[in-house]
């Protein structure tokens, strides 16, 4: 048995997989906590890689590390960090999103130029804020990689530095459509030039690790999903994890002005509208620890009440947005009656909450020409057997829950063992059909119960849009 391992080093922890490169079994894993906070000190990846891998690595020939996308890292002459990384989630750059935007004449020049118009997340972006503000630590940068470039590179021995055109797609100076780094706009944002990893097409190895095992050129985290949930033309992807994405496999790029939808490339040769959400597991986390419960006693909760929550609700905006663009924004909660204030209407507009904004993302990509033939439900809340049963309530579509399993590290995997073979290969998998259950009879039709009527009439109220 040829073995292989993937990384999913995301926002909230390192897991790692080994796994049959030819059928996709997992022979073993492990996980560890990453720091809190939304800018970290790369070592902390590389300690959780170290501590979550030790042991399992024996008899792997190849392995490949996907990265939560976006964060900038920022090097100087030396390889040493200028400062600690800033995340995706980060929202400080915001001010400076918007004056990208405006010096390049507007939106839909950056939604031609790199397929997807800055927001805080965009590592453009943060390259500008780091220029602005803190000049000893931008005047001693030489280069930028992304969360997963910097792990491939510390795996490979420091050498030279190597990505791929999905995570490279996130950077806001890489182009899906031409495949070409927009240096233009990288010194457009930065005041200079900068050294950037070589973007490495699959399959490919691009080194090896010390103790010998073939490296593959990794990818952002949401394309390694997608590897690893091998899409079918109609499948659309609802990953719940501290982000919530929505995500399809398109043959074309996509250009969208308005800034829903990414325009993003996939780890293969194709490409991956996505919208993303900044508040999603982590809206059912606190909003159990506000009803002194735990996530299954949140669920339970949820479940007991009426679709709609008696017309409580949630905009989960808890760390500000991205989708909708609200950087500064923070929670409200509409509706508030005697009748609806309760425990379990409080859990269910939680829930719903965090759904609506990608039930607007998936509406969005239908919009643009996407094919929206199921849901593949996905991430750490897609455990929740209240998401389970409210999300095909909201989509309107089938839901499918694949087996509970790493996808984005089982991506990484895939794609190890692609470089390992040279070939992709097909892993076998059941997807579970999700039900509104008991819902459905309170429910007269799927997205009917005024719960995103509610929604959008809060958002425009709270927040004009
Ligand atoms: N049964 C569950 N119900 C709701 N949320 C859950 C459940 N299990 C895990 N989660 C949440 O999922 C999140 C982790 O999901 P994951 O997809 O690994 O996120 P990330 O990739 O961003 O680190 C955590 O916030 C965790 O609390
Ligand atoms: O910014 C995005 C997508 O554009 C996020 O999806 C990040 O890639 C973080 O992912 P998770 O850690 O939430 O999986």
């Amino acid at each position: 048995m040829t073995l292989v391992a993937g990384v999913d080093s995301s926002t909230q922890s390192c897991k790692v997989v080994v796994c049959d490169a030819d059928t996709g079994e997992v022979q073993r894993s492990a996980a560890l906590p990453h720091p809190e906070g939304s800018e970290v000190d790369p070592a902390a990846w590389w300690t959780a890689w170290e501590g979550a891998s030790a042991g399992l690595l024996d008899g792997v020939a190849a392995l490949s590390v996907a990265g939560q996308q976006h964060g900038m890292v920022a090097l100087d002459a030396e390889g040493a960090s200028v400062r600690p990384a800033l995340l995706w989630n980060d929202t400080r750059s915001a001010p400076q999103a918007a004056e990208l935007i405006d010096e390049l004449g507007g939106a839909g020049e950056w939604a031609q130029a790199v397929g997807t118009v800055p927001v805080a997340s965009l590592t453009v972006t943060k390259l500008r804020w780091l220029a602005e503000h803190e000049p000893g630590p931008a005047g001693r940068t030489e280069r930028v990689m992304l969360p997963h470039d910097w792990l491939t590179w510390c795996l490979t021995g420091r050498g030279e530095a190597v990505t791929d055109r999905g995570d490279a797609s996130g950077t806001g100076y890489w182009s899906p459509a031409t495949g070409e780094y927009r240096t233009d706009l990288l010194e457009r944002a930065f005041g200079r030039t900068l050294e950037v990893p070589r973007v490495v097409p699959s399959p490919a190895v691009v080194g090896e690790t010390a103790t010998g095992i073939q490296v593959a050129p990794g990818t952002g985290d949401n394309m390694a999903a997608a590897l690893g949930l091998q899409l079918q033309p109609g499948d659309v992807v609802v990953s719940l994890g501290t982000s919530g994405v929505v995500f399809a496999i398109s043959e074309a790029p996509s250009a969208d002005p308005t800034g829903i939808i990414a325009g993003f490339a996939d780890a293969t040769h194709r490409f991956l509208p996505l919208v993303c959400t900044m508040n999603c597991a982590r809206v059912l986390g606190a909003a159990a620890t506000m009803l002194g419960t735990d996530l299954t006693g949140l669920s339970d909760l949820a479940l007991a009440a009426r679709p709609g929550a008696d017309g409580l609700t949630l905009l989960p905006y808890l760390d500000g947005e991205r989708t909708p663009n609200l950087p500064t924004a923070t929670g409200t909660l509409v509706g508030l009656t005697r009748q609806s204030m309760t425990p379990e209407n409080l859990a269910r507009a939680a829930v719903e909450g965090m759904l609506c904004g990608l039930t607007d993302g998936l509406d969005a990509l239908r919009a643009s020409g996407v094919r929206v033939d199921r849901v593949l439900l996905t991430g750490g809340a897609a455990q929740s057997p209240a998401v389970r049963a409210i999300a095909p309530l909201l989509f309107g579509v089938p839901v499918s829950a694949p087996p509970t399993a790493e996808y984005v590290a089982l991506g990484a995997a895939r794609q190890a063992a692609w470089a390992a073979t040279g070939h992709l290969p097909e892993w076998p998998r059941e997807d579970q059909p999700c039900t509104g259950g008991q819902d459905t009879v309170d429910s007269p039709a799927p997205g009917d119960s005024g719960v995103r009527s509610r929604y959008a009439e809060a958002r425009l109220a709270r927040h004009g849009l």
